[in-house]
């Protein structure tokens, strides 16, 4: 697997959380393994027993104040991962920890100490309004009374959800629903918030908001947040880190540079000659297209446009330049397409 910066130096870039997250770790995952056996078909009456590997051998540890994207194709075995995190599931292997417990063990404590949203399914009540289900968990997280009324002001506001707390659940939309959840996953102060494809289904005002939100909560509360999602918007507007997980396996793991570095993908130098020439030729980088006096070169992503700047610039006039990064989601495909491991 790659290891590019230590995750505290990569959570660093942005500066509201460099002061958390030169802190403790509170989530460690050392060698976590996680079988599963089903049974099978095997002709008309017969079953035999299968073992489906979710997770093979994953160690990763975050630190309080971070905000980890975790992504990998469908059946990845991140759902399984986050599952382990909360207890709801045991490892066959390895040890975890999240904020000092271990999960399957102590589920209970941990409960008050995490949050957890999951896009495609609501913890909420669906017959009451969001006022009496967040009343409910008030009760089930034995929220003090000034607490509650604080942390609620807070994310009634934080969220918008002033207007909405008398609807019904049911009669929300799949954004002001989102609100909600989130809304309920932190009324208790929680260290720790994984969410499972937060901005699934959201119209893109909607995903601004949550993002916002997300932000905002990471930098000013220092919530560690660890977040799986298929948008990768997501995780370019939120994370400084990123853990790519394909086929059990992690692949990847640092900050989203080193990550188009490690899917080999290509970088383009768009150059502005003083006047249309043929194809520039240089080593190291070959034409893409050319446009009158404007010419596209593409250059491995890992390799300094400097020098290739200068041998240009050496032998052609030059008006202008400019660098394009290549496209998260084609380096996110490649690596998918061809299963990328270490
Ligand atoms: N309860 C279960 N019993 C048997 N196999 C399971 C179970 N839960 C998950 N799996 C299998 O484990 C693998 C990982 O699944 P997981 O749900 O963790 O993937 P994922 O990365 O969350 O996928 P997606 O992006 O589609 O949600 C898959 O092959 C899945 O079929």
């Amino acid at each position: 697997m790659t290891t590019i910066p230590t995750p505290s130096s990569s959570a660093a870039s942005s500066s509201t959380v460099a002061s958390f997250a030169a802190s403790e770790p509170v989530i460690e995952a050392s060698g976590v393994s996680k079988t599963f056996v089903v049974r099978r078909r095997a002709g008309l009456l017969r079953r035999v027993k299968a073992e489906v590997r979710a997770v093979t051998d994953v160690s990763f540890t975050i630190r309080r104040g971070e905000m980890v994207g975790y992504i990998g194709p469908n059946g990845a075995g991140k759902s399984t991962t986050i599952k382990m995190l909360t207890g709801i599931l045991v490892p066959s292997a390895g040890t975890l920890r999240v904020a000092g417990v271990e999960p399957a063990r102590e589920r209970l404590a941990l409960t008050r100490r995490i949050g957890v949203v999951f896009g495609q399914r609501t913890t909420l009540w669906w017959d009451l309004p969001l006022r009496d289900s967040f009343s409910l968990l008030r009760r089930i997280y034995k929220i003090s009374a000034t607490r509650y009324r604080e942390n609620l002001d807070r994310l009634v506001d934080a969220l918008d959800l002033g207007s909405l707390l008398d609807v019904p659940v049911r009669q929300l939309s799949l954004g002001q629903r989102m609100r909600g959840d989130i809304a309920a996953a932190l009324l208790h102060d929680p260290e720790v918030l994984y969410l499972d494809e937060p901005t699934i289904g959201l119209d893109i005002v909607s995903k601004t908001k949550v993002r916002e939100f997300l932000r905002a909560l990471n930098a000013q509360q220092g919530t560690t947040v660890l977040l799986t999602t298929h948008d990768l918007t997501d995780i370019e507007q939120l994370c400084s880190r990123v853990m790519v997980i394909d086929k059990g396996t992690l692949v990847y793991d640092g900050d989203l540079d080193g990550l188009r570095e490690h899917g080999e993908s290509e970088r383009v130098l768009v150059v502005d000659l003083e006047r249309p020439l043929p194809p520039i030729q240089v080593r190291g980088a070959r034409v893409l297209r050319v446009e009158g006096p404007r010419q596209w070169l593409c250059f491995p992503a890992a390799a300094s446009a400097a020098p290739l700047v200068a041998a240009i610039a050496d032998r052609y006039p030059i008006a202008d330049l400019s660098i394009q990064e290549p496209a998260i989601e084609t380096v996110i495909a490649r690596m998918y397409a061809e299963g990328r491991a270490s």
